[in-house]
This record gives C-alpha cells, structure tokens and sequence, in this order.
C-alpha cells in the first residue's frame, strides 16, 4: 500500500526544544538548592516525556539515585511552572521542516504529531512556532494512558487520521519513536540532528535515516511512486 499518513514526533524532530526546556530544568534545580547543569546534559533527559525529565534533571542523570514522590511532586511543580514561562522562547523549527511538511501535504498526505510532551505545552509550542496548522490530529504525552515507546498513542494517531498504521509512517528522532511505530506496525524513518538520549541514530533499527523532513517527503514520495507508478 502507498503511504497515506505521515506520524512525526515533536521534540528532536519539528522543533529544537532544548534551550527552552533547559531553563526550566535549571530554574527547577535552583529553586531545589541544585547548581544548574549544562544543556546538552539535559538533552539527553528528553524524549520520555517531563516526568521522566524530571527525575533525571533531579539526580543530574545518575540512575540510581532515589527520588522521593514527596520531592518528586514538588520539583515537578516548580519544572512546569518554569516551562510555561519559557515554552517557545527560543525553540526553532529545525531546517527543512516547513518544506517537507509542505512538500507531504501537496502529495497529499494526511499529517498527526505524535509526542511525549503533555498537551498543554504541545499545542503552545506548535502555535508559537507556526507549525499547528500542517497538523490533521496531534496526540501527547497525556493523551493516551501510555506514552511513546508503547505503540498506544501512534495506534490513537492512526485512529484520528482514520488510517490504517500499515499505510502510515512515522518521523522521528529517537529510540521510543523506533519501538512505537514498529510495535505499531509501520516503518519508520529518523534524523540524526535530534536527541535519542545522547545516542547516535546509527544504532536503531529504523527503514532509514534521513537528513531532515524535506528527505522525509522525498523517501515517501519515492516509496509512493514505485508502489503505484503514475
Ligand atoms: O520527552 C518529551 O517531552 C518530548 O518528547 P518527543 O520527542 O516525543 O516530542
Ligand atoms: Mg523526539
């Protein structure tokens, strides 16, 4: 079947996030007493959605440090409090999006944003940067009971855009977008300028990498055009 539906994620993918989302962490740490820690730790925190962020923002990264709920509670008040004064701030939609969502929807192919970020930030980012209108459905982080990397809000995705996931396709920038879409039961393409918790992309089982959204809406259109050669 030709590729109807195209799935993208949000962070790491549409939009640089990270230099907003930092100043949160570290506005949150400060008011905990904690020395700020660098960005480009704090990227590799993203991805799982602001729980998980926050704990990891927390303890600095290290995994076996306990976090109580009591202090979870608390550091998560103040990280969200911080984000809702800065979401948008200084995010950027990275190079070639603009082009590839427009190039996806000239094919006309239905678009959704599928990402681990809750709703009220998601839909203040896509605003801000322009980006909301591209989007048929978006689904996040607190839309469904699961988050990405269980296949239940990309399956929820499909569902929205009335499409099967076997003539979907997701892009994304990391390894909970690898396991969603394919437990979801459609490929799955990455770029390599996102976060993937401080991975290379390299490592992922993925149908391919590709540069940017632009080479996203190229690979699609090739795909599409060897299914059903005009
Ligand atoms: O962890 C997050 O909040 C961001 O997640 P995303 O990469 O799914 O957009
Ligand atoms: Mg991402």
């Amino acid at each position: 079947m030709s590729i109807q539906a195209a799935l993208l994620d949000l962070d790491g993918t549409l939009v640089d996030s990270i230099p907003d989302l930092a100043r949160a962490a570290n506005a949150m740490r400060i008011k905990l007493g904690l020395p700020p820690l660098h960005q480009e730790l704090i990227a590799q925190f993203v991805g799982k959605g602001i729980d998980h962020l926050v704990r990891r923002a927390m303890t600095g990264g290290d995994n076996d440090a306990s976090v109580t709920d009591e202090a979870f509670i608390v550091a998560r008040e103040h990280f969200v409090d911080a984000y809702h004064q800065v979401n948008g701030d200084h995010a950027t939609v990275f190079e070639g999006v603009i082009d590839g969502l427009k190039a996806m929807k000239t094919a006309g192919i239905r678009l959704a944003v599928v990402t681990n970020k809750p709703s009220v930030f998601t839909e203040q980012l896509l605003i801000q940067t322009g980006l909301r209108s591209f989007f048929d459905a978006v689904v996040s982080g607190d839309t469904c009971p699961t988050k990405k990397p269980d296949p239940g809000p990309v399956l929820h995705a499909c569902s929205l855009l009335n499409a099967e996931p076997a003539d979907c396709i997701f892009i994304g920038d990391s390894i909970n977008d690898a396991l969603a879409a394919q437990a979801a039961g459609m490929p799955v393409l990455v770029v390599p300028y996102g976060y993937n918790e401080g991975n290379s992309v390299q490592n992922l089982k993925v149908n391919d990498i590709v540069e940017s959204v632009v080479e996203a809406a190229e690979w699609i259109e090739r795909h599409n055009a060897a299914i059903d050669p005009a």
